[in-house]
């Protein structure tokens, strides 16, 4: 059987994990697994659902019959996210829903409840995945691991232009101390926690733009000839 080769993409938030693997899946012609995207669904389901984040039973069903379909954006950026029905693509990219994720992603019995799903997505001719455990947990045989870092400051910085375009009230200095909590919490819990896989190659694009990010990339895909 062929299995259908994986490009993780790991990261703190604001690195440019979602960014790269997009134009990466875009540009390769392949599958794009947004996984972070799961966890902010379900701290935002929970809310609709009036379900307590912490409560590890309730989250773990919530999890394993979450209703989600991505779909592919007609433009050929990104994907459109609809949950039970309802599109969210707009509604989960906020702070909040982040602070929720990183919170329920540090429950195993949610963790385990997604894994399957997120290993459905490894289907011809390839998949890009990006993450906190992509090549850590979820793809441990992938070919091609990147873990992509930038410092908190420019990361926040990031984060800021980012939402401002959207039109959201932010301000800088709470954006980087929301983001180091989540580093924080993000590497220092118990399961899967947010660590470089032994065979990830590790890049800083703190000094780097998205173009040049994505040719490093790119001339590890061609090293490894995996485009085929
Ligand atoms: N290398 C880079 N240089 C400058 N801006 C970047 C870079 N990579 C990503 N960005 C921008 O930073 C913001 C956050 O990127 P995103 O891909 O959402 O990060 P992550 O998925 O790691 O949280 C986006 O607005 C994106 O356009
Ligand atoms: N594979 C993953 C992906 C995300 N998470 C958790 C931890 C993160 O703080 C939240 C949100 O992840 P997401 O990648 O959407 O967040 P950023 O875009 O990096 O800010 O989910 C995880 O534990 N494991």
């Amino acid at each position: 059987m062929i299995v259908a080769p994986v490009i993780t993409i790991d990261g703190p938030s604001g690195s440019g994990k979602g960014t790269i693997a997009g134009l990466l899946a875009k540009q390769l012609g392949w599958n794009l697994l947004d996984s972070g995207a799961l966890y902010r669904l379900l701290a935002f389901a929970a809310g609709n659902h009036g379900v307590d984040l912490t409560n590890e039973e309730a989250m773990k069903l919530l999890a394993a019959h979450l209703d989600v379909q991505f779909i592919a954006a007609g433009d050929g950026h990104g994907q459109r996210i609809i949950l039970e029905g309802e599109e969210v693509t707009d509604l989960i990219r906020n702070e909040q829903v982040g602070a929720g994720a990183s919170q329920v992603a540090s429950l195993s019995a949610v963790r385990e409840a997604l894994l399957q799903r997120q290993q459905a997505f490894q289907e011809m001719p390839g998949l890009v995945a990006d993450g906190r455990d992509m090549g850590t947990v979820v793809f441990p045989d992938a070919p091609l691991k990147i873990f992509l870092t930038a410092s908190a400051e420019e990361r926040a910085r990031r984060r800021y232009l980012q939402l401002k375009a959207k039109g959201d009230d932010v301000n800088l200095a709470s954006l980087l101390d929301e983001i180091q909590a989540r580093d924080e919490r993000d590497t220092q819990r118990a399961v899967a926690p947010l660590k470089p896989a032994a065979d990830a190659i590790q890049l800083d694009s703190t000094e780097l733009s998205i173009e040049q990010v994505l040719e490093r990339i790119l001339s590890e895909v061609a090293n490894r000839d995996l485009a085929g």
